[in-house]
């Protein structure tokens, strides 16, 4: 009997780049699945675009491999290029000529017949919301429309893969929206696997299966956002969301003195004039509390008391929002990375 597995469609085993004493990319393993679309997320200078570069053969690795439809990148880069579309985050066009013609070129330049050419070139422009926009100089295009065209260009030779470098920089929001939905619709349409590198996250979070973080050259963390939640929750940090009332200076001060209590956030909306009149009205405040360990029921403890009322107290859960502050932003995070 045969066992038939699938293949990763991006395969990098411990890939590493140095420029001197510099490591730009550092050992990374990653397997990215058929019809996958994964986000490479990081800050810049992170090494996204020296991995793509490695995994387009368009640079070499220092050390590991950078294996694309099972063809090795470094050793055989023409080949990769068959497979893969690739959309720096520029895309360059010929500003004077029509989208179309421009497509066309393209399709002409990976040796597509001119009829078929031409089909491609039509579907793919009412497939990118460009129909109306089809006789337009490229020169007169809105930078959404430019990376809607750069989508369509690196469909055109229909890649199995396709990376895209930073694809929203620039774009505005509502532009955006409509270029994620595009990718996404692509992916789950078409099969089509996805690399997209950003460091917005926001926009990560909305499409990608999986997402890694990349810091300094090395991928920190990586999986779906409630695998990422998890390898979090092994540091032991917590969060905990309250409504208590009456909210008073010696309730919080009883709540900061416990021995793992780093942080308390009045999380109620409004400005301070509206809480303190909601503390005087014993009305219901909310906080928020965050330190090390796990010791809600210590809270709720110190919270009844001292005789107020605990309307709520639930765990908040860690967002890509919060994982990112953590990894990128955070002092400690990046002393714990170093
Ligand atoms: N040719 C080079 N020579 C020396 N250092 C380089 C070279 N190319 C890149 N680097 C360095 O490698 C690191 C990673 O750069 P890279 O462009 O891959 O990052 P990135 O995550 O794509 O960031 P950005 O979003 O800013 O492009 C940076 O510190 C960069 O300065």
């Amino acid at each position: 009997m045969t066992t038939t597995s699938v293949q990763p469609v991006i395969e990098l085993k411990k890939l590493g780049k140095r420029y001197g004493e510099f490591k730009a990319v550092d050992s990374l393993d990653l397997n990215i699945m058929p019809g996958e679309i994964y986000g490479l997320l990081g800050p810049n200078g992170a090494g996204k675009t020296t991995t793509i570069l490695m995994m387009l053969g368009l640079t070499e690795p220092t050390s590991g491999s950078a294996k694309v439809c099972g063809i090795n990148a470094t050793r055989n880069p023409m080949q990769v290029k068959r497979h893969v579309g690739y959309m720096p985050d520029d895309v360059g066009f010929y500003e004077d000529r029509t989208a179309i013609d421009n497509l066309i070129y393209t399709a002409r330049l990976n040796r597509i017949a001119p009829d078929e050419a031409r089909h491609r070139a039509d579907m793919l422009l009412e497939r990118v919301g460009l129909r109306d926009a089809t006789r337009k100089r490229v020169g007169t295009y809105s930078r959404g429309m430019r990376q809607r065209l750069g989508l369509a260009d690196v469909l055109i030779k229909q890649p199995q893969v396709i990376i895209l470098d930073e694809p929203t920089l620039g774009i505005d929001p509502e532009g955006v929206r409509e270029l994620l939905t595009l990718i996404r619709d692509l992916s789950r349409n078409e099969g089509l696997t996805v690399l997209l590198s950003s460091h917005h996250l926001h926009q990560v979070q909305q499409i990608c299966d999986r997402v890694g973080l990349f810091v300094r050259g090395k991928l920190i963390a990586s999986g779906d956002i409630a695998t990422l939640s998890r390898q979090l929750d092994d540091a032991p940090t917590f969060r905990v969301e309250m409504s208590v009332s009456p909210w008073s200076p010696e309730l919080e001060r009883s709540l900061i003195a416990v021995e793992r209590v780093e942080r308390i956030e009045v999380t109620t909306t409004g400005d301070s004039l509206l809480r303190l009149f909601q503390a005087q009205a014993n009305a219901p405040v909310t906080v928020t509390i965050s330190g090390e360990g796990d010791i809600p029921t210590e809270l709720a403890n110190i919270v009844i008391g001292q005789g107020a009322t605990l309307h709520a107290l639930a765990p908040r859960s860690y967002g890509l929002d919060d994982i990112y502050h953590r990894y990128f932003e955070g002092g400690d995070a990046r002393e714990r990375l170093g």
